[in-house]
């Protein structure tokens, strides 16, 4: 897993130890054991590396910014800093807590450290790991989101267990993958709900807390040696937090590096962090040990009053909400007995956070934080290795098809509820064309019972986008912190798909065909549950494929209906094909209708070699040929099992959009916003509305995402951290 060699380099004339957390400084490594979580990820860590899958027993990442700047540009063609000139550094046995204000900037720092900037971002400034600049992307460090993106319908044990199949060496021991799960668990403190399910809308589970500490067990499965956190506790009560940040606490005791952003932390839980990172309208406030921010806001000039959380005082001393708040109150009962001790009464908070501001960069703080980030980024340490998958691609592919395939046959929603309305609607396809048999009025009963059954039945399957939906979350998730491929996804998501489809298909098929008493024969039996189970898939994957890009349950569900609606009526049976206009609709819209193929295959299976009455006794009977040719303009020497094969080739069409879609999304759709905002930074910074180091720079580089300076020289260069 590491790829560097020797943990030892000469730098600047010294030797130094790299990449050993016995030297990093900080806090004690592991023996810190708290809320009841064992020291086992410790010791996992050791047989981890005598499995080789840690490199010569290092787990330090040293990280360090510095001047860091982001810009991100709006739609509206304006520039707004959103990070201004941070500087600050992590260490592998802490944790460091980002507050601040809503919009403060929290996120982008996480954002700009962990290499996740969004497309319209620019940074520019130094973030070295290990002395050394690194590009962190799927994988190479975990992060853990706001959202608990997770299969609602698996257990807390299984949830994981899938985790380590999908990312540990296929080689590794089935005894060995499950003690790292089993220790996994232990470590978050999850044993007492380890086999209880995440829960879902109609299935009660695990604590919201709970969920938290699942979602970060599956990012430190593969022992990631930088952990970020993107508000950890947000929703959760006082005691969840608590044992969420303590959690977090004892995983940087065992020498990882944890960086989380948080919001209103309790006085428990601020004692619990390391460092602090306060920051407000993108500027620093403090960064410092946390236990000494309480001496910074004093020597400032704007001390905590007694009895006061110290965590509320620094937030309120930086949030310029707070002005509005006191002046609502101004008159209330609660303001006239306002403390006299409390320095806010006698400024406003933008007054106090340039005060702050201006105190922390000529102050010791901030003097101490500017050395030792130059201290820390002179030593060069191991080169980060990504922390993805080392599973192979069947693996992947096999688990994410049994994950999935448990997955819907547990979620009621997902294809049980479907086969359910299946059935009743084909039920009652049954009831009204029952027996339909061969008099002159069964000609037009058999295409109508047809159309509604290949039109409307496949047409329900856009009931599954919102469980679709809730797989492409997951796969995002997972995806950005390089569980998987997106092959190993798409075909995962097309077998085990392939039983609910089958079972849904024959058992309505069955019902409809015989009640209805369609073409008899096993033959046509066969065709007409095929046909069906092929116009289902199809939906499924052009479901799937929207999904991709449009995760919105609404959206997704109005432009599937609106295509489909579109195929419907250029299949044949609205309007006879002849007499559908030739250019657009006819060609080439109504060849890209699955519906037409399918009506086309199910007419000629029905109707040919049937008899019908004619409209009087005496007059001759109709062939169903005849019906075909002139009534439903069908060329009868072409076979209905091409219609069907046109369909599976749809199937794979489909599902290779599917694929395209998601790399579309991957790799285009940033590359063009990118573009586009880099322009909008180019013409910022052509009007002099803008400065940014080495503007020429910006100009150079096509696919800029990042502008980053060497450490080793005065001068800026612009790094694509997307190459
Ligand atoms: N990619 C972006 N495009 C446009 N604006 C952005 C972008 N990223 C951040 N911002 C803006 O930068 C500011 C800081 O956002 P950020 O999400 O980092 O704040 P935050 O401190 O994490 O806030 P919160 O605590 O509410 O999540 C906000 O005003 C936000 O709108």
């Amino acid at each position: 897993m590491n790829s560097s060699g020797s943990t030892k380099e000469v730098v600047m004339g010294e030797e130094i130890e790299c990449g050993n957390s016995s030297s990093s400084g900080g806090a004690p490594r592991s023996g810190v054991v708290v809320g009841g979580l064992s020291p086992l990820s410790e010791t996992l860590w050791r047989e981890r590396s005598s499995m080789g899958l840690v490199g010569d027993g290092d787990v330090s990442a040293r990280l360090t910014w510095k001047d860091l700047t982001v810009i991100v540009t709006l739609r509206s063609g304006d520039a707004q800093r959103v990070l201004d000139g941070l500087t600050g550094y992590a260490e592998p046995g802490t944790l460091t807590a980002l507050m601040g204000p809503s919009g403060s900037g929290k996120s982008t720092l996480l954002d700009a450290l962990s290499g996740r900037l969004a497309t319209n971002a620019f940074l520019s400034g130094t973030v070295l790991i290990n002395g050394r600049r690194t590009k962190l992307s799927f994988g190479t460090a975990a992060y853990v989101t706001q959202d608990d993106n997770l299969i609602g319908t698996l257990t807390v044990r299984e949830t994981i267990s899938y985790s380590a199949q999908l990312r540990l060496p296929d080689k590794m021991a089935r005894e060995e993958k499950r003690a790292l799960v089993e220790g996994t668990i232990s470590e978050m403190g999850l044993q007492d709900c380890a086999d209880t399910v995440i829960g879902n809308w109609h299935l009660r589970g695990i604590s919201g807390g709970e969920k938290r500490r699942v979602s970060i067990a599956l990012e430190i499965l593969m022992r990631p040696r930088l952990l970020f956190l993107d508000e950890p506790t947000s929703g959760l009560d006082s005691a969840s937090a608590f044992f969420v940040i303590q959690t977090l606490r004892s995983l940087a005791r065992d020498g990882r590096t944890v960086i989380a952003s948080i919001h209103q932390p309790s006085s428990e839980v601020f004692e619990l962090f390391d460092y602090l990172y306060l920051l407000s309208g993108g500027k620093t406030v403090y960064f410092g040990k946390a236990s000494e921010a309480h001496e910074f806001f004093a020597q400032a000039g704007l001390p905590c009053p007694p009895r006061r959380n110290p965590s509320d005082h620094f937030l309120k001393c930086v949030n310029t909400d707070f002005d509005k708040v006191k002046s609502t109150l101004k008159g209330s009962i609660k303001m006239r007995f306002a403390r006299a001790d409390d320095p806010l009464e006698k400024m406003t908070s933008a007054e106090a956070i340039q005060r702050l501001v201006a105190y922390y960069s000529r102050s010791k703080y901030g003097h101490t934080a500017r050395q030792k980030v130059e201290e820390i980024s002179r030593v060069k340490g191991n080169v980060l290795d990504s922390g993805g998958s080392q599973a192979s691609f069947c693996m992947q592919a096999f688990t994410l098809t049994r994950r999935s395939f448990v997955n819907m046959s547990r979620d009621f929603g997902y294809y049980w509820l479907r086969l359910v309305i299946y059935i009743i609607v084909t039920i009652c396809i049954g009831t009204i064309y029952f027996k339909v048999g061969t008099g002159f009025s069964a000609i037009l009963s058999r295409g109508s019972c047809t159309s509604f059954v290949l039109g409307f039945v496949t047409f329900m399957s856009i009931g599954g986008f919102p469980s679709f939906v809730e797989d492409m979350k997951v796969f995002q998730r997972e995806r950005l912190n390089g569980h998987y491929g997106v092959l190993a996804f798409v075909i995962g998501n097309t077998f085990s798909a392939m039983p609910f489809l089958l079972l849904i298909s024959v058992l309505s098929g069955t019902v409809c065909y015989f009640m209805v008493r369609l073409h008899p024969g096993f033959v046509h039996y066969l065709f007409f549950v095929l046909c069906l189970y092929s116009s289902i898939t199809v939906v499924e994957s052009l479901m799937m494929a929207i999904a991709s890009v449009i995760p919105n349950f609404l959206m997704g569900i109005i432009i599937g209906a609106g295509i489909q609606g579109i195929f419907m009526l250029v299949s044949g049976f609205f309007r006879r094909p002849n007499d559908i206009p030739k250019p657009i609709w006819r060609y080439p819209v109504s060849y890209m209708s699955f519906h037409y193929w399918a009506q086309e295959g199910q007419y000629q299976n029905d109707l040919k070699g049937l008899i019908f009455d004619n409209q009087t006794p005496d007059q001759p009977k109709i062939s169903g040929e005849y019906v075909l040719q002139k009534f439903y303009q069908i060329d009868t020497g072409r076979s209905k099992w091409i219609d069907l094969s046109v369909l599976f080739c749809m199937i794979i069409a489909y599902r290779l959009l599917f694929f395209v879609m998601i790399r579309i999304n991957e790799d285009v759709t940033p590359f063009v916003r990118g573009y586009i905002a880099k322009r909008r930074l180019q013409r910022k910074i052509s009007r002099n509305q803008l400065s940014v180091a080495s503007p020429e720079l910006v100009n150079r580089v096509p696919s800029l995402r990042v502008v980053v300076a060497d450490p080793a020289s005065t001068s800026f260069e612009v790094v694509d951290l997307n190459t």
